[in-house]
């Protein structure tokens, strides 16, 4: 069937190219050129399709069709794509695998990841190849029942024997369960289990161990093993998040982790290097979570865009045709600005990509220094463009008005996986203040005339205000949104300081200044986000594709400084704020002829999209009345319920 035509003509009004522009969000043409061959060639394998659509699925058919999948896929793995490029394998995963998570999800996110920065060469040497070929597979084992946020509180105990030098891991309590891992339920059969190692009945806290659960052969629990799935999720129905206890299962002393922490063989202790390498895993994911979330929105805007510009209802000017809803005003301010959003998470995901790669080096050569800006640069991005991607994909749904809220839409399950995001790798609360512990930390070093050590990040703290001229562009509305992030962390931490300087202690004065610090932590990370976008749109070389990202980037600052208004009432007066709201109608306006090539731009196949209104070729109705006529519902014209149930009911009735 030919293409829509309202998506034609949308298509013909870009002002650029979208393999160009792919380029610049996928970091080279090099890499969106293999997204781009990875996807035709898996289009051609037909046992990559979905046996039928997931929505209809079960969750047994859901996980079965995950496994199927993943046997198809070892047999081509190595001729599909570069198996040591980590970005192909994730294209790869999202194509043929969609984002309702399955077996291996876990196994490469952190369990490889795990091996690759806690376990010693030697270690290596025995697991690592083997997790990469498959041979086995794992998952990461470390919320509880009763804890996940607190890791200082897991119960989760690996007590060293010294006589049989083996660890022996028990779950003493019912909240001691381990609880949540993905893939732990019914596919791993080893495990990353996070313990707390005890030593001659002093306890050094949790450390990594690896551990087997299930036999090789049998794939049945081992001895001293309780294992299971946990049951439907909000979303991810696609993975087995598990439950685990142990009771005196031994495992050998060369099974913790020793690439930092040691345990020898007569029970001495030796310390890692920084008291969180161990948390290093959470790191890692934490840094891919911007880059995944932006797809995630990207995914949203994709269906939501495309849907609107051949949806049409109601008029404008000419009454001889309903007007596209993508032409409303409001419906431009609902999408335009997460689409600007889902650009610049991406740009950010890669450069935190990036940053976790070269900390992963400087660790290993012994390196530490790095580790805090990190962990408190993460811990603020994964909270707010986990956020912010439910917002935008809430919207999203909203701007398809009733086919929104069906599955067809398939923008539920993007919904339900992204929001996923603001509780696991640390919930965002508890992570934005972590981040908040950094800025105090770099507020009180101002206050100590230490200003000149602060990293580059932090350094606008030390700053004064300078007068704003916002006809100058970008860099001006950094300026305000730099004022506002200083404000407000100046403001909370003096809360803290005057709560504690009260005689609270610590620990309550943060509690009572929390609201205030974590709204300094957002703030603060959505200037990086600004800056990061700013940068990379200065930095692009084609011409046409940076004009039209001048044009998003537009949208987003003015966007975004409208959505802190309270916070620079101090800085702008009135009218500048009606010229801002005024430019940021003139932006959506600007970027209008471009928004179906925006989010084509994305390149995210139907195959993944999964989505009846989404479709590349715009196709919608025709489509949908074809995916309702396949609910199963509708194999039969009379439900036995009908039959046993309302059929008596209504005759009784008649009596
Ligand atoms: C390649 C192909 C891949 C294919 C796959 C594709 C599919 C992808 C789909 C995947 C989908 C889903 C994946 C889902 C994965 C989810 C996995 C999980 O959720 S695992 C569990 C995660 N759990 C958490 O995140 C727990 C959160 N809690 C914490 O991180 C910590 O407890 C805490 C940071 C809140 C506090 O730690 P605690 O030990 O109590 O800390 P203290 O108070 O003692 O000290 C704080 C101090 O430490 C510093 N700190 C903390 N963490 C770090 C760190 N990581 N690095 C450096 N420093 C750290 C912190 O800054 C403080 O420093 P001060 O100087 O004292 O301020
Ligand atoms: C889809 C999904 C996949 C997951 N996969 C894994 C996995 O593979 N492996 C694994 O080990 N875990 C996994 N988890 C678990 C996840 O990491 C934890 O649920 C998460 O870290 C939050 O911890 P919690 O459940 O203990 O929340 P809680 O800490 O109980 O949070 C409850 C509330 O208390 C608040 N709170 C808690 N502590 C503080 C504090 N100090 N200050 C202020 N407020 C606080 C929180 O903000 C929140 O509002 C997964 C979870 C989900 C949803």
């Amino acid at each position: 069937m030919s293409e829509n035509p309202d998506l034609t003509n949308e298509r013909a009004s870009g002002t650029f190219e979208t393999n160009a522009m792919a380029a610049v969000i996928y970091g080279s043409e090099k890499f969106a050129q293999r997204r781009r061959e990875i996807t035709e060639a898996i289009s051609k394998i037909p046992e990559f399709q979905d046996s039928h659509p997931l929505v209809f699925m079960s969750r047994e058919e859901k996980i079965s069709e995950a496994c199927r999948k993943l046997a198809v896929l070892s047999n081509y793995w190595n001729s599909l794509i570069d198996t040591s490029d980590e970005e192909e394998a994730l294209h790869l995963y999202r194509e043929v695998l969609g984002l309702e998570g399955h077996p291996l999800a876990l196994h490469e996110t952190m369990f490889i990841p795990s091996l690759i920065a806690q376990a010693s060469d030697e270690q290596q040497e025995k697991w690592l190849g083997r997790a990469q070929r498959r041979e086995i597979i794992g998952c990461y084992a470390q919320t509880e029942m009763g804890h996940g946020t607190n890791l200082r509180a897991l119960e989760t105990t690996a007590t060293f024997d010294i006589s049989t030098r083996e660890f022996i891991l028990n779950s003493p309590t019912i909240t001691s369960l381990k609880w949540w891992p993905g893939a732990l339920g019914k596919s791993a059969n080893w495990s990353i289990v996070i313990a707390n190692l005890i030593i001659k009945e002093h306890n050094y806290g949790p450390h990594p161990f690896m551990v087997q659960l299930r036999d090789e052969k049998s794939h049945e629990p081992l001895p001293g093993i309780t294992v299971g799935d946990i049951g439907p999720k909000m979303a991810f129905n696609g993975a087995d998040n598990g439950f685990l206890g142990f009771k005196n299962y031994r495992i050998p002393r060369e099974n913790m982790l020793m690439r930092h922490s040691k345990v020898t063989s007569d029970g001495s202790y030796i310390k890692p290097p920084h008291a969180k390498i161990g948390y290093s895993s959470m790191v890692k994911v934490r840094s891919r979570m911007a880059m995944d979330q932006g797809l995630f929105l990207a995914s949203a805007l994709v269906i939501a865009v495309r849907y609107s510009a051949v949806r049409r209802q109601g008029y404008l000017e000419d009454k001889s045709r309903e007007v596209k809803v993508l032409d409303y005003q409001t419906q431009q301010h609902r999408l335009f600005p997460s689409i600007a959003r889902a650009y610049a998470f991406i740009f950010c995901g890669f450069e935190t990509i990036r940053l976790y790669d070269q900390l992963l080096i400087d660790v290993q050569n012994g390196n530490t220094s790095g580790m805090a800006d990190l962990h408190a640069l993460t811990s603020g991005l994964k909270s707010v463009v986990t956020y912010q991607t439910g917002e935008g994909i809430e919207q999203a749904r909203m701007a398809c008005g009733g086919h929104g809220y069906s599955m067809a839409s398939y923008i539920s399950e993007i919904y339900g996986v992204a929001i996923g995001g603001c509780t696991y790798e640390g919930e965002n609360m508890v992570m934005l203040l972590q981040l908040a512990r950094y800025l105090v930390k770099s507020i009180e070093m101002i206050q100590n005339g230490k200003s000149r050590e602060l990293g580059p990040m932090v350094a606008y703290l030390a700053e004064n205000e300078s007068e704003i001229d916002l006809n100058l562009g970008p860099n001006e509305y950094l300026k305000v949104f730099e004022y506002a992030a200083r404000n407000q962390t100046w403001r909370a931490t003096e809360k803290f300081q005057k709560l504690r300087n009260s005689g609270m202690s610590n620990e309550e004065a943060w509690n009572q200044a929390s609201v205030e610090l974590t709204r300094a932590s957002r703030l603060h990370t959505r200037l990086y986000i600004m800056s990061t976008f700013i940068n990379h749109v200065g930095s692009i070389v084609d011409q046409k594709v940076k004009g039209v990202l001048i044009d998003l980037l537009n949208v987003h600052v003015t966007y975004e400084v409208m959505d802190i208004g309270i916070y620079v009432q101090g800085l702008l007066s009135s009218n500048q704020m009606d010229l801002i709201r005024n430019q940021l109608y003139v932006s959506l306006e600007t970027i209008r002829p471009n928004a179906v090539s925006l989010v084509d731009s994305f390149q995210i196949s139907d195959m993944q999209l999964r989505s009846v209104l989404g479709r590349r070729d715009g196709n919608v109705y025709e489509n949908l009345f074809k995916w309702a006529k396949s609910s199963p519902l509708n194999k039969t014209d009379v439900l036995p319920s009908v039959t046993q149930y309302l059929k008596p009911m209504m005759e009784k009735s008649k009596l």
